[in-house]
């Protein structure tokens, strides 16, 4: 995308500015062209990035069967140093697995790597590129990112959202009381209760409302709430990680895959229907000029900036992030505090000599700085986002010292960064207490790279703390938590973003 934005503008120029506008972009264009010659010079007389060996042809596509690419990736770190390359059949992708060479790659050479090459699955289920998180650095991410920053993520926007938040605190809490009323002796299922709460949440944030149930036209059919948060959340997050053998082997791309592509296409087709059927009721109570009540009246004010299809990719992309990884940070804390009744017993008299006999409120986080670490120690140890999308790097550049060039793509392992043993003592372990530094500033997000960082930087950092700290701290303060039998075993993982495989199940008792 760079060269083209660098390029226009010259172009441009001449149109418009007759010869000596001309003159003076042609020069630069000479000057420019005589630079690119240069650095490329330079820069390829630095070494190349060390590569792990791998099969002919393939490369190391069978090295990385199972679908947890980034513990692979941490592994190799410790032989071949924190960036090499691996070869996925016909790609090259270099990896990167500390601090500072990801810092580097985010932040430093980032306009050299600002756009993606998607895979097949990824390429349908985001209608090619039309969501913020895969667009790449162009109007249409620009002006989408302010919507969703000033309509829902941003401090402003959070504020006015508080009541949601409340909401499902409130909620999660009913209903686990409820459900120790019915059943005193069984253990809960966290997910069953916590991931609906966290999608109604999505639907009022990117909705303006609640919805029980939608007429869907296309299907002939109403989808219950359930069905929603199926077709729009659970089978997504699946598709997302489905593998397409020709994404390796582009020259073959030719050759059907007929089973994979049914599989996706339907997917597509459900959760179009679904989010079509959504945005035509709620257009219905939408006037222009009206208060900017949430995400899709945001979008709608700047209609002429958005086809119906961007739309429905934002709306879509929207409820999705809300649900996906702020359950799987608040379930691994959760997990982790059930496993290790000490840690569970200073958090929950941290709340309480805060609060006392009070429900502990967002108001109250500052001053909780044993919660905070908890959050960031669940980020670092179980990175939610273990590896950020590939981007591509679309002219030669420089990383860590060594030589990238153009056409290479680039794997950032956030999960390697964060359990990088130069810089975390026993990585392995979840120790809250390693971010009790004195400096508490609960509103620090990133005192580790679960965010990502520079330009890309995750937009729903701020949501993701309010809603995981504030879940974890009513649930502790409420329920005493103990793991169930056999779940302490349940570690495995699944997905994109180290979901827990098992849904968490834990014992609670009412704390009097
Ligand atoms: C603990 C929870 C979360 C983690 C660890 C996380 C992590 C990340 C990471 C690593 C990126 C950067 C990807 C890149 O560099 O390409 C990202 C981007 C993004 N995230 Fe999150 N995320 C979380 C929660 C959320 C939530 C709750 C939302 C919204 C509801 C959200 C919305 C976004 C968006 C829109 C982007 C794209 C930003 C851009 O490209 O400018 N995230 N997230």
């Amino acid at each position: 995308m760079a060269p083209n934005v660098q390029v226009l503008p010259w172009g441009t120029a001449v149109a418009v500015g007759g010869p000596a506008v001309a003159l003076g972009g042609l020069s630069l264009l000479f000057l420019k062209a005589f630079a690119d010659d240069q650095r490329r010079k330079s820069s390829s007389n630095l070494p190349l990035v060390p590569e792990v060996p791998g099969l002919p042809l393939i490369g190391n596509l069978l090295q990385l069967k199972e679908k947890k690419p980034h513990r692979t990736f941490a592994r190799w770190a410790e032989t071949y140093g924190p960036i090499y390359s691996i070869q996925t059949g016909a790609n090259k992708i270099v990896v990167l697995n500390s601090n500072d060479v990801a810092k580097e790659a985010m932040v430093t050479r980032y306009s050299s790597i600002s756009t993606r090459k998607l895979s097949k699955a990824l390429t349908i289920l985001t209608a090619g590129k039309n969501i913020i998180a895969m667009s790449d650095y162009d109007e249409f991410y620009k002006t989408a990112k302010k919507h969703i920053l000033i309509s829902t993520l941003g401090t402003h926007a959070q504020r006015r959202h508080r009541a949601h938040r409340d909401a499902l605190t409130e909620n999660i809490c009913n209903e686990l009381h409820a459900s120790l009323n019915e059943n005193p002796l069984e253990a809960v299922n966290f997910r069953d209760i916590y991931l609906p709460e966290l999608f109604r949440l999505g639907l009022k944030e990117v909705l303006g409302e609640d919805v029980e149930s939608i007429y869907v036209e296309e299907f002939g059919t109403t989808f219950s709430k359930e069905e929603l948060l199926k077709v729009l959340v659970h089978d997504l997050m699946v598709g997302a990680i489905e593998v397409d053998w020709r994404d390796f082997f582009p020259f073959l791309s030719w050759i059907p895959n007929k089973s994979f592509e049914d599989k996706i296409h339907q997917m597509d087709l459900r959760r179009g229907a679904a989010t079509k059927a959504l945005i035509k009721q709620q257009r219905k109570h939408f006037k222009p000029g009206q208060e900017i009540n949430c995400y899709l009246d945001s979008l709608l004010s700047d209609e002429k900036a958005f086809t119906e299809e961007q739309i429905m990719m934002l709306i879509w992309e929207g409820i999705i992030e809300t649900s996906d990884t702020t359950l799987v940070t608040a379930e691994w804390a959760m997990y982790e505090l059930a496993k290790d009744p000490a840690k569970q017993d200073r958090l929950f008299r941290e709340i309480k000599n805060v609060c006392g006999p009070n429900k502990v409120t967002e108001e109250n986080m500052c001053k909780l700085p044993y919660l905070s670490a908890i959050f960031h120690e669940t980020l670092r140890r179980h990175s939610p986002v273990p590896v950020v999308p590939l981007r591509y790097v679309h002219e030669d550049t420089v990383i860590g010292g060594y030589h990238i060039p153009a056409g290479t793509e680039i794997a950032i392992n956030l999960y390697g960064c964060n359990m990088d043993k130069e810089r975390w003592e026993n990585p392995e372990q979840w120790i809250p207490e390693r971010f009790l530094d004195g400096m508490h500033d609960y509103m620090e997000l990133h005192k580790t790279t679960a965010f990502g960082g520079g330009k890309r930087v995750c937009a729903g950092a701020l949501q993701a703390m309010l809603i995981a700290c504030i879940t974890i701290a009513r649930l502790v303060q409420e329920f005493e938590w103990r793991l169930a039998d056999g779940e302490e075993e349940n570690v495995d993982i699944v997905g994109l973003t180290n979901l827990k495989l098992h849904p968490l199940r834990a014992i609670i008792k009412p704390r009097t």
